[in-house]
């Protein structure tokens, strides 16, 4: 299978590290240059099998893309190239809620190319880890069994082992919604506040995930799965999570590099609003939206979230 891969961040890099393993791939950037030594993944050095280019015309020339875009990015690009795109295999690895169309990526990439077929790559991967070439287990996500048993072993390798689920919203809204309880995982470490507190924002984060995304349509047992729980218990619990790292640096009161991409504070928002629309409790993602906006102090959102009415777990 032709693979291109748009958008040379840290996972789109990543991946066409991992998947140039298996044939020739190509990895599109805006400002891509020559140089094999990839900015976002430092120590590693861009294989010869990767074509880099910074021509789109030449990268939309293949029949699968991978889009390496943030959640928050796609929906422009897609606008600005839909015909180009539309009617292709288009597999998106963004984890976030869109803020202005309150969806995934799979309904931003259905509404933008609706001749496109449309797959989620997702699931526990840091794209240093995968660079490395460390094993890890990914969700392929395609409502078309067919085309997802194809990409599934497309995309698999001797160390990337992808399993593969027809349930679209429930992959794609799992990677969404870890990023934020990730935030709130990261805000009591750096409160120092403790691990017995990240477990039950992990816990009860779990179970917004699981209410949020059943009331949006995906099967329970999709998030119980690499692209829910296997994603939010990596990025609950490691400091290579830039969410986590965003929140612990909220939790401490200290500066953050606002240039990186955590996606969790967009889709926090997009969250409360969907929440409040929805009629669906979800206090955490509510916190964390309200200590990213800084509309309240982390004593006073922790304060709030330990003073709710007791109810049945
Ligand atoms: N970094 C990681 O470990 C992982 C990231 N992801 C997801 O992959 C997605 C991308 O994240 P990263 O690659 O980590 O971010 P990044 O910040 O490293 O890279 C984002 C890339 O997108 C490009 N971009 C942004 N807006 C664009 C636009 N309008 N047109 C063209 N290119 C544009 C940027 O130039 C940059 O190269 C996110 O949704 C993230 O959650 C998923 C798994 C692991
Ligand atoms: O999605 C990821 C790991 O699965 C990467 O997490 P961060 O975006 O928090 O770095």
């Amino acid at each position: 299978m032709n693979i291109t891969i748009l958008g040379a961040g840290a996972f789109g890099t990543a991946l066409a590290v991992a998947l140039s393993v298996n044939g020739p791939v190509t990895l599109w950037g805006r400002r891509l240059g020559s140089d094999r030594q990839s900015p976002r993944l430092p120590g590693v050095t861009l294989p010869a099998a990767i074509n880099l280019t910074e021509d789109l015309d030449t990268a939309l020339n293949a029949q699968c893309l991978l889009l390496g875009l943030p959640a928050q990015a796609l929906g422009g690009f897609l606008a600005d190239h839909a015909d180009a795109l539309d009617g292709k295999t288009l597999v998106s690895t963004a984890k976030g809620i869109d803020l202005t169309h309150l969806t995934g990526p799979s309904s931003l990439i259905a509404q933008a190319c609706p001749a496109a077929h449309v797959a989620v790559l997702t699931g526990p991967s840091f794209a240093a880890d995968i660079a490395r070439g460390l094993p890890t287990a990914l969700t392929l996500a395609c409502t078309d069994p067919k085309i997802g048993q194809s990409l599934q072993h497309a995309f698999s390798t001797p160390v990337l082992r992808l399993y593969r689920t027809t349930d679209v919203t429930g992959a794609e809204l799992g990677g969404a919604l870890k990023n934020v309880i990730a935030i709130a995982a990261g805000i009591v470490i750096g409160a120092r506040l403790g691990d017995s507190a990240r477990a039950a924002i992990i816990t009860r984060g779990f179970a917004e995930m699981t209410r949020l995304a059943v009331r949006l349509g995906a099967r329970s047992e999709t998030l119980t799965g690499l692209s829910g729980l296997g994603d939010l218990t990596l990025t609950c619990t490691s400091p290579q999570s830039r969410n986590f790292r965003f929140g612990h640096a909220l939790g401490e009161g200290a500066a953050f590099d606002t240039t990186t991409t955590v996606e969790g504070v967009a889709t926090a928002r997009a969250v409360a609003r969907l929440a409040e629309r929805l009629g669906t409790d979800m206090p955490i993602a509510a916190m964390v939206a309200r200590l990213a906006d800084g509309t309240v102090s982390v004593e006073k959102a922790l304060e709030d979230l330990m003073n709710r009415p007791l109810k049945e777990e």
